[in-house]
């Protein structure tokens, strides 16, 4: 592209500034000038044509906490313009930073709070590069019309394997022993040590990493138990315990596999160790607020709990390195460091090659279909909507992407201002206050794209408005 042309997009660009009334908001819609820009598409029966936003290569995308180069790869060959960071942002930095990216991807440590995301003007969509998205502000997001998006299982594997090595290396004192012996002590006992096979093993929560677990540790020889809110098929010969304190009583392994919410925040404290088996194992890779750990810590000196592995804790640091992981960040890290058989990672569950490459395909493909046909479908926070792709040769064509506020009236409003073309096809679907409609309406002369922008804008309910061509 020359330098001329790179000039104009720029300055289409800027006009697209202007488009939103707002001041310092970004479109993310063609303006007439920018479409004048465009060389037309050549028609070609057959194909599937790609829908584009206004300038692919105005399209910012901010990517922290290292993730995976499969992501950096698929936004770059898209045209847009990547920042990657290795690590999570301060947050003063994040917030100047979020300003004016497009699309934001984090894993686990970024918090998207509301205090952040009030700051951010352009972004249409945020990728979490992992399962849990707990550390976004979802209806904050939600209610400002930015799709968020997950890779709901693409790590499942990852993390089922992890605990499978944690129970034999608790049950065989696996960390004490590597420790004494790269201090040079040989300390060859079997004192409470054991197999795993024919011991019960209780998994919290039965989804996706619960239910793969399950299958590994039977194929160890291990009964499973299973404790979770709603009723899911066992497989293997695992069974479904109707209470927590069923599961409680009758493990000698307990695994948690729930999401950070209300109801499992310390789901295992003090009255629940007590209701443990004696010698019992605990083990975390799900949240730090799921595990109360001065109780954990209480329950394993009075010699109920014989050992722990923990990958999560209520705060984590925000980078690697040496020293991070202290009294500062949680009170009790220098007495939990101090205890035997307590086996502590830091938060790896998830952190394979396999995992992370299959995780950037997915949460990458995710946005680019998001921001380049408004494709919702996999969101966590919005209806799943999809259109099927516009022929290539349909010259005319434009995608309308409406959020908006879930109240009576607004189909009626919006195809009021679509139907002076022709409205090829439609979806519209809502979830719980926001509702999302995808519309190609066709016959739209280049002059007509600014004035149906400028009408759905004036709509009362309008959350955010893309059009796409
Ligand atoms: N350590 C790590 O690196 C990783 C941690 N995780 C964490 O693991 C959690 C679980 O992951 P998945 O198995 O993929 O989730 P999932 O959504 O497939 O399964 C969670 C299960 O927990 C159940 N559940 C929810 N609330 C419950 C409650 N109060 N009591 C009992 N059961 C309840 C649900 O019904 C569901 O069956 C994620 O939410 C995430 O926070 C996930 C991946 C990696
Ligand atoms: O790999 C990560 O950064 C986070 C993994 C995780 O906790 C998740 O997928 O929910």
């Amino acid at each position: 592209m020359s330098s001329e042309e790179i000039n104009n997009l720029q300055n289409s660009f800027q006009r697209a500034v202007n488009l939103s009334g707002s001041s310092g908001a970004v479109s993310t819609s063609p303006t007439q000038s920018f479409m004048d820009t465009l060389p037309r598409r050549m028609s070609a029966s057959n194909k599937a044509k790609a829908l584009k936003p206004f300038s692919t290569g105005d399209m910012k995308i901010l990517l922290l906490e290292n993730v995976n180069a499969t992501a950096v790869s698929i936004f770059e060959d898209q045209g847009y313009q990547v920042e990657f960071h290795k690590s999570s942002l301060p947050e003063e930095v994040l917030i100047e930073k979020i300003k004016d990216v497009h699309a934001i991807g984090i894993r686990s440590k970024t918090k998207l709070s509301a205090n952040i995301l009030k700051h951010a003007r352009n972004l249409v969509s945020i990728g979490c590069f992992c399962i849990g998205t707990n550390q976004v502000d979802l209806k904050y997001a939600t209610n400002a019309g930015i799709a968020v998006f997950n890779s709901p299982f693409s790590n499942s594997r990852s993390v089922a394997e992890l605990i499978i090595g944690e129970i034999i290396t608790l049950a065989r004192q696996l960390g004490d022993r590597s420790i004494e012996l790269h201090t040079g002590a040989w300390n060859k006992v079997s004192h409470r040590c054991w197999e795993v096979r024919g011991k019960t093993l209780g998994i919290i929560g039965y989804g996706h990493i619960g239910s793969q677990l399950s299958v590994l540790a039977e194929a160890m020889g291990m009964h499973v138990l299973y404790y979770d809110t709603v009723t899911i098929m066992a497989l293997g010969t695992a069974r479904q315990v109707p209470t927590l304190d069923e599961l409680l009583n009758n493990s000698d392994f307990i695994t948690c596999h729930v999401p950070a919410t209300p109801e499992t925040k310390n789901m295992l404290s003090a009255p629940q160790f007590a209701a443990m088996k004696e010698g019992a194992y605990i083990l975390n890779a799900s949240r730090g607020t799921v595990v109360d750990i001065p109780a954990l810590i209480q329950a394993f000196k009075a010699g109920k709990i014989a050992g722990a592995a923990l990958d999560v804790y209520p705060s984590e640091p925000a980078k690697n390195g040496a020293g991070v992981f202290n009294d500062d960040l949680n009170p009790w890290a220098t007495e939990l460091i101090s205890l035997p058989n307590i086996i502590l990672t830091p938060h790896i569950g998830g952190s394979t090659e396999e995992a992370q490459s299959a995780i950037g395909v997915e949460v990458a493909t995710s946005l680019t279909k998001y921001i380049n046909e408004g494709t919702s479908v996999g969101s966590v926070n919005f209806p799943e909507v999809s259109l099927r792709s516009l022929d290539y040769d349909q010259e005319n064509t434009v995608r309308v992407l409406y959020i908006h506020h879930n109240v009576p009236g607004v189909l009626k409003t919006v195809n009021n201002v679509l139907s002076n073309h022709n409205i090829e096809k439609q979806f519209s679907d809502s979830k719980g206050d926001i509702a999302y409609l995808m519309a190609d309406i066709s016959n739209v002369d280049q002059s007509d794209i600014k004035s149906v922008y400028d009408e759905l804008n004036q709509t009362d309910a309008k959350i955010s408005i893309r059009l796409l061509y």
